[in-house]
Parts: C-alpha cells; structure tokens; sequence
C-alpha cells in the first residue's frame, strides 16, 4: 500500500501570485487550480484505498464471525454432553392432576402414572395440570418444567421441500449414483416395475464412507430428482437427555415422512443409535440409546417397502453398527463413499470453480494431481480460498498462484473460511 500522500497545500512549493523576486506571476490562478487538482487526485486515490481497506477488514470480519460462530456451537454442543454424562437422564411427562403444593399425579411418556414430588426450587404457580415436566429417574420427582412450546422434534429434524441440489452438482461418485438411483429413484418413480418384475424394492440404504466425501450431498440429489421432501436428522440428536424421548422422535419421524410423501428420511451419524454395545459398562444413557434404536428397527420393520418413503442412513464407522441394522429388509444396500481419485477430484475442482473467473492458464488437471487424499469438502475450500486470494489482490482472475496458495493453506488447514456457500461470493 503506498505512502498516505500529504495533503498539499495549494501555495507548498508552487509559484505564488507574487514570487520572490517581486516579479508578477501571470497565471496565478491557473497555477492555483492544478495544485487544487492534484490535491483531489491524491484524496480520491486515498479514499480508493480507505475504501478497499474497509472490504478487506468486513471480509475478514466476517470470516472471524463465522469461525466464532463455530466454536460456540462446538462449545453448546460439548457444555450439553459434559451434563449429560453429570446427571442422570430424566424421564418426561405431563403432569395430570395436582394434589397438593408438592405433589401429583404424572403421567411418563414411557407409559405409566407416577405420584411424584415437586422439588422446592420449583414455583408452585408453574404446576398445573398439562404442564411438561422433567422427573428423576430414580426419585420420580419433579425436578424441571418445560416450557409450553418445547418441541424436541424441531430441533432434531431440518425438512426441505425439495433440495436444489442436482446430480450436475456432485463430482465422480459415478457409481454411487448409479446404485443409488436403482435403490431410490427407482422404486419411487416407477414401484410398477419392481411389482411386475417381482421383487421388492430396498427399504433403506446405508452410506459409509469418510467425512466430506459427497454423502448428504448425493442424498439430496435424489430427493430433488425425485421431487421428494428431504428430511435430514442426526442420529446424536435424536439421542435425548429424556428416557422415551429417543422413541418418541424416531416414531414422529416416520409419521412426518409418511405426511410429506414422497419423502427421504436421510439419518446422519446413524452409529450414534445403532452403534452395537457390549455387555460391560451399560449406563442408562446407554439403554436409552438401544430403545431409540429398536424403535428405528420397528419402523424400518413395519413399514410398507412399496410405499413411498426411503431411508438412508450415513455414517464413517461402519465396523461399529449394530448387524440388527444392516438385516434384509432393514438397511439391505450398503454403498461406500471413497476419497475421490484424480478423475473424481478434477470433475469436483470443476463443479466448484463453475462460476469462478479463471484465467486460461489454471490447469484443473494438474491441482487434481496435487490433492492426492482430499476430500470433497476440501476441494471446494481450495477453490473458494483461491478465489480469496484473487480478491485480497485486488483482482477479478484468478491465476496458478493463488490456487498453490490456496492449496497450501488448506494442506495447512488454517483458511479458516466458510467452505458452504462459494457460489453466492461469485455470482
Ligand atoms: N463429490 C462431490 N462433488 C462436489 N462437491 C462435493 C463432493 N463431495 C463433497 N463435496 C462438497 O463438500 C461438502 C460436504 O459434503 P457432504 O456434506 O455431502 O459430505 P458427507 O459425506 O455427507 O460428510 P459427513 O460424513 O461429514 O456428513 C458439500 O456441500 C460439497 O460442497
């Protein structure tokens, strides 16, 4: 950045309208209007870099923001399990009559009725009949009161309409769409065929493979080609700190797919529920995990494979599911993610740089030779980070140096930038 020009004053070093000698100047004013002009030129080329500096600091800001953003989620999530393992896991219910100040009637959602304590802490204003309310597991008392509004589905479920993610959008994976579309796309398009063929289509398909490798993204193509509602849960949400809840949400689950039909359930992190556990060491977190579990295998088990709900189940820990999960008619098509090959990371590094303003001299070719062991996910940081750099430039093209850069930064791994949206900073 150059030197902050000093502003000039119009009679610095300039003839004046008398000089020194006495002599007149003949075109005093006119000496006075360039010096005025230069002037304005050196202040509108130092609001040009003011301004440029302002862009920069708002980009940094709020790549700053979104990192902070992550790591308060990162810390909620991490404060949420820290309680979890401290206390003992709570059973819901609905308080059905009052009795007196401290106690009444519960009914649990597990099923049965309780005469249960109020703890002192609690205002008695709050218990009322059909409030909902948190008891402990081994005292019944109530010990929490939920507000009115509370709905763990909400925040355990994220439901779209139809993705707009298309199978243009995802890179390699070839085969896996192939499969995928068979399993999937198929029976919900034409459940004729399979009826007149003879055979059943798949109840539901497992995904495995390692993180950022296209997953939740091929996922929703289908359900965009399918124009199939797409319904996305994380199997560590449904996980809940209340003893039934687990059940309750996989049930309302399925009753909310059946509703939006056609519709894809895709289940996230599925090994946080289906994870197979020993006998030693079983807490009663870990009971409430295997209900939410058979739960999932009831659902899976009841309803109709020719109707017009699919599920898919992802995960990168294959080797520790349950077999119960993977039984004919529950998951019966296992699908496996790989890193991307050299073909596979090309097709992506092209997918991502689609709307980027590349000069002719950036060979896709050879950045795929070079990523040997990236993912997905970090390809698509390569690409928005070059485009990063173009810009701290002050370029519009971005050339093979800022992709090197680009590549040692997340080789690195301290971009530090919002991978999800690149499309939006260069439409
Ligand atoms: N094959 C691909 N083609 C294009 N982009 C991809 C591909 N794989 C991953 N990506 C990019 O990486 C991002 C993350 O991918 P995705 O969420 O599908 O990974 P995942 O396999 O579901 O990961 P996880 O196991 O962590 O859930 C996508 O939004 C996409 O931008």
């Amino acid at each position: 950045m150059s030197e902050t020009p000093d502003i000039i004053s119009p009679c610095a070093g300039e003839p004046n309208s008398v000089d020194t000698i006495g002599e007149k100047n003949p075109h005093p004013k006119e000496n006075e209007l360039a010096v005025l002009r230069k002037t304005n030129i050196a202040l509108e080329s130092r609001n040009f870099e003011l301004r440029e500096q302002v862009r920069q600091l708002r980009l940094q800001t709020a790549a700053a923001e979104s990192q902070r953003d992550q790591y308060k989620r990162e810390i909620k999530k991490l404060r949420d399990e820290l309680n979890d393992y401290r206390s003992p896991p709570l059973v819901l219910g609905t308080i059905e009559s009052v009795i007196d100040e401290t106690h009444v009637v519960v009914r649990s959602t597990t099923g049965p009725q309780f005469l249960s304590r109020v703890s002192e802490h609690l205002d008695p204003k709050d218990i009322m009949p059909g409030t909902l309310c948190a008891m402990h597991l081994q005292s019944f008392s109530i010990v929490d009161i939920l507000p009115p509004k509370y709905d763990s589905q909400v925040s355990a479920m994220e439901v779209m309409d139809t993705p707009d993610v298309t199978y243009d959008d995802i890179g390699g994976l070839e085969e896996q769409k192939q499969l995928l579309r068979e399993s999937v796309e198929l029976p919900l398009k034409s459940p004729r065929l399979f009826e007149t063929v003879g055979i059943a289509p798949p109840k539901g398909v497992l995904m495995f493979g390692p993180p950022g490798t296209g997953k939740t993204l091929l996922a929703k193509a289908v359900a965009h080609h399918t124009k199939a509602s797409f319904i996305h849960v994380v199997g560590s949400e449904l996980v809940q700190k209340y003893i039934g809840e687990g059940a309750r949400l996989v049930r309302e689950l399925f009753q909310m797919a059946r509703e939006r039909s056609p519709a894809i359930i895709f289940i996230d992190e599925i090994d946080a529920i289906g994870a197979a556990r020993g006998n030693d060491s079983y807490s009663p977190g870990d009971h409430e995990v295997s209900r939410t579990l058979m739960q999932l295998l009831a659902e899976l088990d009841g309803f109709d494979n020719r109707g017009d709900v699919k599920v898919i189940g992802a995960t990168n820990r294959p080797d520790i599911l349950d077999k119960a999960l993977l039984r004919p008619g529950r998951f019966d098509r296992i699908i496996e993610f790989p890193l991307p090959d050299e073909e596979g990371r090309r097709t992506i590094l092209e997918i991502h740089t689609r709307k980027m303003n590349l000069r002719k001299t950036v060979s896709l070719a050879e950045i795929a030779g070079e990523t040997e062991g990236m993912n997905g996910s970090e390809l698509m940081a390569v690409c928005v980070e070059a485009g990063m750099n173009a810009i701290r430039k002050r370029r519009t093209m971005i050339n093979s140096e800022d992709f090197a850069k680009a590549l040692a930064a997340v080789k690195a791994g301290r971009t530090g930038i919002v991978v999800q949206q690149p499309d939006a900073m260069f439409s």
